[in-house]
């Protein structure tokens, strides 16, 4: 996050001298933003930074507390630099939030500079590879120079200067890492389900009939039920990653024109993806974790680690409720936008069917169904509407209506983001099959049909709600579901192998290519400090004095 927040908020010239230093690991930074107090409410950081022009310098301040920065990875022992998101004082004024580059460490001697408190925050549930840190300042002076001047300035007199056309430029790093983390998502899950899918076809567990032999349990449909989402979810995962990705760089080259129209709908896309894309990866490797019995406890699967890597995702870069609530705010208001007869951007532009009046009519092909998801979304947004609007009219104001409608305009947001989700990954994947095999087409499409009829079969009581299906739909869209496992069963494993994820980067004894799952998880378990000596010497030390009652 150190460099691309120096390319997106540093003026040419500061990239100039700064970013040569940080490609090439002259410096190395981190970006420290939240703090023990504060790290969803932006607004409420209370990290100050104020400018002396006596002396042509910030002053850093942490005034309490809770204003220690927290959690910024490297900070505890890594860094030597930081870029410090703090509220920017000058001639007695607060503008708000702004970022700095501030040196922390001696480039030689790597010693905290007097004036800088830096430590470990501790162990956390993963990412322990990281030392993620704690960082206090105390009247600790920057030049002028230092503080980010793209989207702002301060002169040397101390004159506050507004630069950026739109009014939240500085956290444009959080859009760019919010993007990726949706790749990020699609690879971890690829690699769980890659290790639950190869280990399902090695394990074999009971036999339905006393003479017959045991079977592979990835035979059993429930088992199918719990890997194959977590397959196709890989793939739509991707799929939604790369349309992101050209979504975004669509609209960084507009800003770079001046126009931010698009800016508030890759904010608002930017913000569910992020936040369905790390909750159903992080469930779903959980769910492939719980697919592979005790085996997939231990560390040696590979899975508690993914799990624990994938699940701070979730939180982290955006916490999952205050992102969809971000993007639920850019969904009413194109619900207005429709209401005034104005045009839609691409993504909501279904959200005219909110105001038909009539239940959608139920149509299980896989563009029936995306229209079905559609549906939903614009009936939920419509009725969390109604429940706004009824809260005010009882003369609540804006911000007390809002906070009482956030459950559902959570479930609004996260709706209209699984109507996205559906529709870019079917229609992504009739775009890269155009020239494929029959076979390749076959397989992908039945993939992305499990995606379709899992989240129908999942949202059954919405669908009912604002489309005409029915009882039996229901009962013959489930059968259909299960029929398609079997269809999938027998590709299974050669569907994972197409993730062409290496063992190495797997790090796992259950799904490593040659199957040898049994000898690798023997082989890892000697790798246990405990099997160094037949007898540990707690024997003499604890048990024995113990077993004796001399403890
Ligand atoms: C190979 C790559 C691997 C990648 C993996 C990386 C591993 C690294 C590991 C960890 C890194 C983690 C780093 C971090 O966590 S950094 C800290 C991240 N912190 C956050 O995300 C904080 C979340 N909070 C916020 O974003 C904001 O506080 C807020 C959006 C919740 C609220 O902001 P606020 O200023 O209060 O705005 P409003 O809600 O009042 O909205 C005002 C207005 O602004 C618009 N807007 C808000 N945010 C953005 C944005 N990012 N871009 C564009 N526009 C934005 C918002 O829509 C409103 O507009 P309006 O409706 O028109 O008024
Ligand atoms: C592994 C990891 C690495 C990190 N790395 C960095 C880093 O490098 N740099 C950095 O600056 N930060 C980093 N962070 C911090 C991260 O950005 C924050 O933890 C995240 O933004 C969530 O903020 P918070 O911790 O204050 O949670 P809070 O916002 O306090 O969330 C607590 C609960 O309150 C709820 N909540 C909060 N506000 C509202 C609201 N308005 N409406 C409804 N519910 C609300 C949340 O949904 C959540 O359920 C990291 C965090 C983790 C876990």
């Amino acid at each position: 996050m150190f460099v691309p927040t120096l390319m997106g908020q540093c003026t040419p010239e500061q990239q100039a001298y700064w970013l040569p230093r940080a490609l090439d690991m002259q410096i190395i930074g981190t970006y420290a933003q939240t703090e023990l107090g504060h790290g969803t409410f932006i607004r409420g950081l209370e990290t100050t930074a104020t400018y002396d022009p006596e002396t042509e310098t910030f002053v850093m301040n942490s005034p309490t507390l809770t204003s220690y920065k927290w959690w910024a990875g490297g900070l505890a022992k890594t860094v030597n630099y930081c870029i410090v998101v703090a509220q920017l004082y000058t001639k007695g004024v607060c503008h708000g939030t702004h970022p700095f580059i501030v040196q922390i460490r001696d480039e030689e001697t790597h010693m905290p500079r007097p004036g800088v408190k830096v430590g470990d925050i501790g162990p956390k549930l993963g990412f322990n590879t990281a030392d993620n840190g704690y960082l206090g300042f105390d009247n600790y002076r920057i030049p002028r120079d230092n503080m980010m001047m793209k989207n702002a300035q301060v002169l040397k007199d101390g004159t506050y200067v507004k630069v950026a056309r739109h009014g939240k430029a500085t956290y444009g790093t959080m859009v760019f890492v919010r993007v990726l983390l949706v790749n990020e998502a699609a690879f971890n899950l690829a690699k769980a389900c890659t290790i639950a899918v190869r280990y399902s076809a090695i394990r074999r567990q009971c036999s339905p009939d006393s003479e017959g032999s045991e079977l592979q349990v990835l035979d059993y449909s429930t088992q199918q039920h719990k890997l194959f989402i977590c397959i196709a979810t890989a793939h739509a995962l991707q799929l939604n990653s790369t349309w992101l990705w050209k979504t975004f760089s669509d609209t960084l080259a507009a800003i770079k024109q001046g126009n931010v129209d698009t800016l508030p709908e890759l904010h608002a896309l930017s913000s569910c993806l992020k936040a369905l894309s790390t909750a159903d990866a992080a469930s779903l490797i959980e769910q492939c974790r719980h697919a592979c019995g005790g085996h997939g406890y231990m560390m040696s699967s590979g899975l508690p680690y993914l799990y624990a890597f994938v699940t701070a995702t979730r939180t982290y870069e955006g916490d999952y409720t205050i992102l969809l609530l971000q993007t639920a705010r850019f969904l009413v208001k194109a619900y207005e936008q429709v209401e005034a007869g104005k045009p839609l951007t691409p993504t909501v532009s279904y959200l005219s069917q909110a105001f038909t009046g009539k239940k959608l009519p139920w149509d299980s092909s896989p563009d029936g169904i995306i229209r079905a998801f559609q549906a939903l979304a614009a009936g939920k947004l419509s009725s969390t509407v109604k429940s706004l609007r009824k809260r005010l009219e009882s003369g609540l104001s804006y911000e007390q209506a809002w906070e009482l409608s956030t459950i559902q305009l959570n479930g609004a947001a996260e709706a209209h983001c699984r109507a996205v989700m559906s529709q870019n990954y079917k229609s992504e994947i009739e775009r890269l099959t155009v020239n494929s095999s029959p076979n390749v087409k076959l397989v992908l499409q039945q993939l992305y049909k499990v995606y379709l009829y899992y989240w129908a079969l999942e949202r059954t009581g919405d669908l009912l709600l604002y489309t005409s299906i029915s009882e039996s739909d229901i009962f013959e869209l489930q059968l259909r579901y299960e029929g398609l496992l079997k269809e999938i069963r027998p590709n299974a494993v050669g569907i994972v192998d197409a993730f062409d994820l290496r063992d190495e980067v797997l790090h796992s004894a259950l799904g490593s290519y040659d199957g040898n799952v049994y000898e690798r998880l023997m082989a890892e378990a000697q790798k246990s400090p405990l099997n160094a000596e037949p007898v540990n010497q707690t024997f003499h030390t604890y048990l024995k004095p113990m077993m004796k009652g001399k403890l």
